[in-house]
């Protein structure tokens, strides 16, 4: 067996600590990543959390279970005493006051560096949504965070175009990948290590001193929560690293995403779990939209097309404004979401329609009280920016504007009446789910975990939409606009055209038994990835 070579078996059992294997190969970032102390650091974590984490996943399906049995979710009785209490989150630091613009992005080399540059006040750095973990990715992920920490970050393209670091950057944010995934090619004890807790604790390992050192901090995005409980899984996480590492507690910063139905219903609970952690909400639309779908899809409730679902149709607002109430109630920002239109260098017109929708969006964000917002690209940065500027001028946020009203104008039951107005599904929006489905999977299988499909942002949150839309759809058998019902063989026909199109793309196969298996098994699975990184190699 070749020594250091890529591709080839890690082999060196003996640096490893007790009781942690390696199964994936060895790369040029292994060595500095995977170090044994900081795997070690990572193996008392899954030792520490990984039994709390699997309790609270059962948990998270067996309250699945009484929703289809007709439970409605609702505000919880048992913790009136944290939403009628007089408490407020830590303080922001500095680096996390103004957040008026933040650019998201794949931990991708290049990408970084371009989205550390862009001007926005934030760069959340993504191991979830938009990156497809494959080892690789996330091994070298963590490298290129180390690098940007240090600011040593570089890059060369094939073209020879020269990426270095500008003088000033955005504050750097990470998001470790949700509690339902787990890194295989990590074991601890004979068991595959926790996906949220090899990102966070490796970013956390490496980095947490140097940050404190560049006046900055241990910082985090928390995806796909459900309950206040797996936000005190979370606190209790930041305890045990910051005590481990001797950092003072509270010195981690973490905005959670308020991106699953049941989540909204405890958003203060949420804030008051992590609340000398806590650093805001953010309003993650498209997993919530997601969410909704999946929990509520066995009832009677069928959802239009995915481009109708906008945020301005009934629940989505209500889920928006419930959100900004909850964080200034409390000190802590709301950060509003991403509107997936993507600008274009070479097109004028998909250009300028991209600008005027995100403007239109950031307007009603900045308008409702959100201290700032998310963007997806670097040519959106100033658009973003110059919308919140109008509002925010040279205060840094607007967590001053309480927006008492919204209690008595937005019940919490509103956000599970999933009317929307007009609502109809089409062949149209089928062809669209599936086609987009197709294209983001195999782009995901090829290693690509954010894409540009007709011009708009397409990440694991959008692509759940498609599918569970499809599967929905098959199982009541809507009725598309024209009186026709949504068949299986509806289904395969428009699959077999959209394929067509699509001739000779890569995956494209490998996508299309994936997209069966998660649209015609009578089980709705309950997250893309799961199965698809069965099939990532
Ligand atoms: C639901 C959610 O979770 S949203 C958050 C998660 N999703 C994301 O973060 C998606 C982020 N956005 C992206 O990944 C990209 O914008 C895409 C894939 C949608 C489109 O990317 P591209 O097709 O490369 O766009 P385009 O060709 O216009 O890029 C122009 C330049 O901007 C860069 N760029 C584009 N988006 C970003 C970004 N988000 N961050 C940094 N740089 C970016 C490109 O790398 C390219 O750089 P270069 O000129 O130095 O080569
Ligand atoms: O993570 C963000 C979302 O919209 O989903
Ligand atoms: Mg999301």
């Amino acid at each position: 067996m070749a020594d250091n070579a890529l591709g080839t078996p890690w082999r060196k059992p003996m640096t490893l600590p007790k009781g942690i294997e390696i199964t994936g190969p060895k790369l040029p970032a292994s060595d500095s990543v995977l170090t044994p102390e900081a795997l070690a650091f990572v193996a008392g974590l899954q030792r520490e959390f990984g039994a709390v984490r699997k309790g609270l996943l059962q948990r998270r399906a067996e309250v699945a279970r009484r929703i289809a049995a007709g439970e409605k979710p609702g505000l919880l009785e048992h913790t009136r005493f944290i939403r009628e209490g007089d408490w407020r989150v830590a303080p922001a630091p500095p680096d996390l006051d103004d957040r008026r613009t933040e650019i998201t992005g794949p931990v991708e080399r290049k990408m970084m560096i371009n989205a550390l540059n862009s001007g926005a006040k934030v760069f959340m750095a993504d191991c979830e949504d938009a990156l497809s973990p494959t080892w690789e990715n996330i091994v070298q992920g963590q490298q290129n965070l180390m690098d940007a920490v240090r600011r040593t970050i570089g890059f060369t393209s094939p073209e020879g175009k020269e990426y270095r670091l500008a003088e000033k950057t955005a504050t750097l944010v990470v998001r470790p990948r949700g509690w339902h995934l787990t890194e295989r090619h990590v074991l601890v004890d004979g068991e595959p290590v926790s996906g949220s807790l090899f990102d966070f604790g490796l970013y956390f390992f490496h980095n947490a001193h140097e940050l404190l050192k560049r006046g900055s901090g241990p910082y985090f995005y928390l995806p796909k929560l459900e309950s206040h409980l797996e936000a005190r899984l979370w606190n209790d996480v930041f305890n045990f690293a910051q005590d481990y590492v001797g950092i003072p507690r509270g010195t981690i910063r973490a905005t959670v995403l308020i991106e699953t139905i049941l989540a909204a219903f405890e958003m203060e609970e949420i804030l008051y779990e992590l609340r000398d952690h806590a650093a805001g909400l953010n309003a993650g639309r498209w997993d919530y939209i997601f969410s909704c779908i999946k929990k509520f899809a066995t009832e009677d409730v069928i959802f239009p097309d995915r481009v109708q679902i906008t945020m301005t149709v009934p629940f989505m607002r209500a889920y928006t404004e419930l959100l900004v109430r909850s964080c200034h109630k409390r000190g802590a920002h709301a950060i509003g979401g991403m509107a997936a239109f993507i600008p274009s260098r070479k097109d004028p017109e998909v250009n300028e329609r991209a600008i005027a929708a995100v403007t239109k969006d950031k307007e009603r964000e900045s308008g409702d009280g959100f201290d700032g917002t998310w963007v997806a690209h670097p040519d959106l940065v100033p658009v973003a920016i110059g919308v919140f500027d109008k509002v925010l001028g040279e205060k840094p946020n607007q967590k001053d504007r309480l927006r008492e009203d919204v209690e008595g104008k937005v019940r919490p039951e509103q956000l599970i009446d999933f009317n929307v107005p007009g609502g109809t599904v089409t062949e149209a929006g089928a062809r669209n789910n599936i086609s987009v489905e197709l294209q983001y999977m195999a782009a995901w299988l090829g290693g690509s975990g954010a894409v540009a499909i007709f011009n708009l942002m397409e990440d694991a949150a959008t692509a759940e939409i498609s599918r569970a839309q499809l599967w929905q759809w098959l199982r009541k058998g809507a009725r598309l606009e024209d009186g026709r019902p949504f068949t299986r063989e509806l289904y395969e026909q428009l699959k077999r055209e959209e394929m067509a199109k699509l001739a000779g793309m890569k995956n494209l196969e490998a996508a299309a038994q994936l997209l069966d298996e998660l649209v015609l098994q009578p089980e709705f699975r309950e997250f893309l990835t799961l199965p698809a990184y069965e099939r990532l190699s």
